[in-house]
C-alpha cells in the first residue's frame, strides 16, 4: 500500500504561518518522487486558504473533525459536506486530544466516521490508549475495543494509532511495540471486515520526526505516519516527507 504522511497541525497557524509552510512544502515538494501521499489538516480556519495552493502542490487537504449532522441547529460545529465544499478530502476523527476535552466517545467518533464516508471524505480515525492502560498490560483489550466501537460497518477509511504516552512527549513508541500494535490492528479489522480490512491503512502517530520516521515506516503493517509537532514548520515537515519519499 502506498505511504501517506498527514499532517496535524492540532489548534496552530494563523494566515501568515499556513501561507509559509504551503510556499515552502509547493516548492520543496514538487521535484520529490510520490512514493508518499502528504495530507495536511490545518484548523478550519485555515482550510480556504490552503486548498488552492495544496491542490497545486499535490497535497491533499484535511480537516481535524466533523459534525455527525449535515446540517442543522448545532452553534459551532462544521459538517463534513461544509468540509468537502472547501476541497477538503480527509478528516481526523476521535483524536485523543478530542475524546479527552470534548468527551468523545467511540459512539459519537463512529456516528461521525459514518457521515464522513457519506459525503466523500475519508475519515482518519484515531485509536491509543494512555499510560495507565499500558502499564496495567491494557494497551490492546483499550485498542480493541475502541476500533470495535469507532469503526462503523463498511468503513473504508484510515485507522491512526496514536498511544497517548508517545504524543508530545519527543518519545516515538519503539518499533517493536509498534509492530506489536499494529499486527494486532490488522488482525483486529480483518477480524471486523474480513478481506477488506487488509487494505484499511494503519499509520502510527506519537513524536514522529524526520529522523525517527525512516525507522517506523518500514514497520509491517505501518501504512504512514500522523505527525503533530514537525508538521508545523517547514524546516522539520520537509525533510520529514522526504525522507519518507525516499525509504
Ligand atoms: O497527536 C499527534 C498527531 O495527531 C502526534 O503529535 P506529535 O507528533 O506532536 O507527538
Amino acid at each position: 500500500m502506498k505511504q501517506i504522511i498527514v499532517g496535524n497541525w492540532k489548534m496552530n497557524g494563523l494566515s501568515a504561518d499556513a501561507d509559509a509552510l504551503a510556499g515552502a512544502l509547493a516548492t520543496e515538494l514538487a521535484a520529490l518522487p510520490t512514493r508518499a501521499d502528504v495530507v495536511v489538516c490545518p484548523p478550519f480556519t485555515q482550510l480556504a486558504r490552503l486548498a488552492p495552493k495544496l491542490k497545486a502542490a499535490g497535497i491533499a487537504l484535511g480537516a481535524q473533525d466533523c459534525h455527525k449532522d449535515a446540517s442543522g441547529a448545532h452553534t459551532g460545529d462544521i459538517s463534513a459536506p461544509m468540509l468537502v465544499d472547501l476541497g477538503v478530502q480527509y478528516v481526523i476523527l476521535g483524536h485523543s486530544e478530542r475524546r479527552a476535552e470534548h468527551h468523545e466517545l467511540d459512539e459519537t467518533v463512529r456516528e461521525k466516521a459514518v457521515a464522513a464516508m457519506a459525503a466523500g471524505l475519508t475519515p482518519i480515525v484515531c485509536v491509543g490508549e494512555n499510560d495507565d492502560q499500558r502499564s496495567s498490560g491494557d494497551s490492546q483489550a483499550t485498542v480493541g475495543w475502541q476500533l470495535e466501537g469507532s469503526l462503523p460497518q463498511g468503513f473504508t477509511g484510515i485507522v491512526a494509532y496514536e498511544p497517548i504516552w508517545a504524543i508530545g512527549t519527543g518519545q516515538a513508541a519503539s518499533q517493536q511495540d509498534i509492530a506489536d500494535m499494529s499486527a494486532f490492528i490488522r488482525a483486529e479489522l480483518v477480524r471486523q471486515f474480513g478481506e477488506a480490512g487488509k487494505t484499511i491503512r494503519i499509520l502510527y502517530g506519537g513524536s514522529v520526526n524526520a529522523r525517527n520516521v525512516t525507522d517506523i515506516l518500514p514497520v509491517e503493517h505501518v501504512d504512514g505516519a500522523l505527525v503533530g509537532n514537525a508538521s508545523l514548520k517547514a524546516e522539520s515537515f520537509v525533510p520529514l516527507v522526504r525522507a519518507a519519499r525516499a525509504s
